[in-house]
């Protein structure tokens, strides 16, 4: 578990990170989102030692990290770099190389990594000569071409188009599964709680929320959708719920009370026939608009 222990970080006279603290758990898809400026980018290149904190502290399976601890740290940086003019494939193995990989491991991971993200043919094509979301699939790869224990990847969707972002999270996923802690700053909220196993949301320098995907959406409570062949106007009358949307036949209600939720369905079914009644899940963005 990588973990990011009450760490604030100065810049001039500005806070930019305010004892933040979250985790990343092996096994899992971590999503770190907020707005712009809201110190993600801080937040990665600390936990990658790239700048050091004033405060805090950042561990791997509970062991403080120094310098050197990171060798084997994937990491996507914001701003991307990789040589416009040497072709792909070399790219990926010579990645691998400097993280001390031996020549064979690092050409089967850059030709397993080529595949899974359906741009073997580019193997010995310039980068300058991809397209943005080819391109930005190399520079994923390159994060990945020595098989790292721990992943962290700045803003990963830039660019991607929607393909790409499946094969890339898929494989994402199951180098998760091998044990390996994930760890994606992103101010895409849509695409996070598609692909995230929790989330860690970060604002004006500062931990707002932080849970599993399933538990930060329903935070406000569990939203239902209801259908019937009647009117659903009743419905603002029932105590102990929110109507979030009612027009005519449909409603759609929050409640954190499993038992409100069946008395709008008894009451649904003593009205009229019932068309559909479901849980819905709001969005995230939905969920923390007040930060996003
Ligand atoms: N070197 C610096 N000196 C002063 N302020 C900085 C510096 N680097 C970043 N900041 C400020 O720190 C805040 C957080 O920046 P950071 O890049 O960490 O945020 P972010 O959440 O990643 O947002 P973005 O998506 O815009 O990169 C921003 O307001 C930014 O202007």
């Amino acid at each position: 578990m990588l973990e990011v222990k009450s760490v604030s970080k100065s810049l001039g006279d500005r806070t930019i990170l305010d004892e933040v603290s979250f985790s990343a758990d092996a096994g899992r898809i971590t999503g770190l989102v907020g707005a712009r400026g809201a110190g993600k980018t801080t937040a990665l290149r600390i936990v990658l030692g790239l700048m050091d904190a004033d405060d805090g502290s950042v561990e791997l399976d509970g062991e403080e990290l120094e310098g050197g601890d990171r060798q084997n740290f994937g990491y996507l940086p914001e701003e991307r770099g990789l040589y416009p003019s040497m072709p792909v494939g070399e790219q990926l193995v010579y990645f691998a190389r400097l993280h001390g990989m031996s020549l064979g491991a690092a050409e089967k991971n850059a030709i397993t990594l080529l595949e899974r993200f359906d741009i073997s043919d580019r193997a010995y094509s310039l980068l300058e000569q991809l397209t943005a979301s080819e391109a930005q699939r190399v520079q994923i790869a390159a994060a990945l071409a020595h098989d790292p224990d721990v992943v962290v990847l700045d803003e990963p969707f830039r660019d991607l188009d929607d393909e790409g972002i499946q094969l890339v999270f898929k494989f994402l996923a199951d180098h998760a599964a091998s044990g390996v802690p994930i760890l994606i700053a992103s101010d895409r909220w849509d695409q996070v709680e598609k692909f995230a196993d929790d989330v860690v949301v970060l604002s004006r320098g500062k931990v707002h929320d932080s849970g599993s995907t399933d538990a930060l959406r329903n935070r406000d409570g569990q939203q239902f959708e209801l259908e019937l062949s009647s009117d659903t106007g009743w419905i603002h009358d029932i105590e102990g719920i929110e109507v979030l949307e009612q027009a005519e036949r449909r409603a759609i209600f929050s409640t954190n009370e499993k038992t409100k939720a069946q008395d709008v369905l008894r009451r649904a079914v003593e009205t009229g026939d019932v068309r559909k009644f479901s849980s819905v899940s709001p969005a995230l963005a939905e969920v923390f608009r007040e930060v996003v």
